[in-house]
């Protein structure tokens, strides 16, 4: 099994932010899967749904996997907050699932100073009933997907990387 440090969450729960700090303090370098697909095919995400579908987008989340898998040790990795799905997971490395309410990350996207921009890059989150049943379906899976849970509601990213070096 790869020795990485895999990061699963929601949208916008803070999966970027934890893997900066956490290469900061491990000296790992971190990687975003949605960062490795846009550079890829050179498409922003929200181009990939509307002219190539969900499918697409979700083959190029399993191919970015296979590749983590077989070439990436040693990393941070950020992911998509539907990547979990990929299929090959557990082979990646230890996995952290980050959990906050909806409430809670929709708050917080939604005072985000570039909130506008945050919420238009993700095509998941267009429809806000739409987010929070898709959070309500997806809680239970990445729990089932993550060796552990980490919550990062109402605490800093300090602490939040904190708790996962501690597990290190
Ligand atoms: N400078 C900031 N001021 C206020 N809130 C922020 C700031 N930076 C990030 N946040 C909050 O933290 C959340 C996570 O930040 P991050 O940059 O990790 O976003 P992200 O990488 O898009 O999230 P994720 O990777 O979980 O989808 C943002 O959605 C926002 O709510
Ligand atoms: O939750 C999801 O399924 C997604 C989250 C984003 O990070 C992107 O990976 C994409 O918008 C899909």
């Amino acid at each position: 099994m790869a020795d990485n440090i895999i990061l699963i969450g929601f949208m916008g729960v803070g999966k970027g932010r934890t893997a900066r700090e956490l290469a900061r303090r491990t000296g790992f370098v971190t990687v975003d899967t949605d960062d490795l697909i846009e550079t890829m095919v050179k498409k922003k995400i929200r181009r990939i749904f509307a002219e190539e579908g969900e499918a697409r987008f979700r083959e190029l989340e399993k191919q970015v996997a296979r590749w983590l898998e077989h070439h990436v040790q040693q990393t941070i990795v950020s992911t998509g907050g539907g990547f979990f799905m990929v299929g090959n997971l557990q082979r990646l490395g230890r996995v952290f699932y980050l959990h906050s309410s909806v409430e809670g990350i929709l708050d917080a996207i939604s005072m985000h100073p570039k909130a506008k921009k945050k919420i238009k890059k993700r095509p998941l989150l267009q429809d806000l009933d739409r987010a929070r049943e898709l959070y309500c379906q997806r809680l239970p899976l990445y729990r089932r997907a993550a060796d552990r849970e980490i919550n990062v509601e109402g605490r800093t990213i300090d602490e939040v990387a904190a708790e996962i070096a501690s597990c290190l």
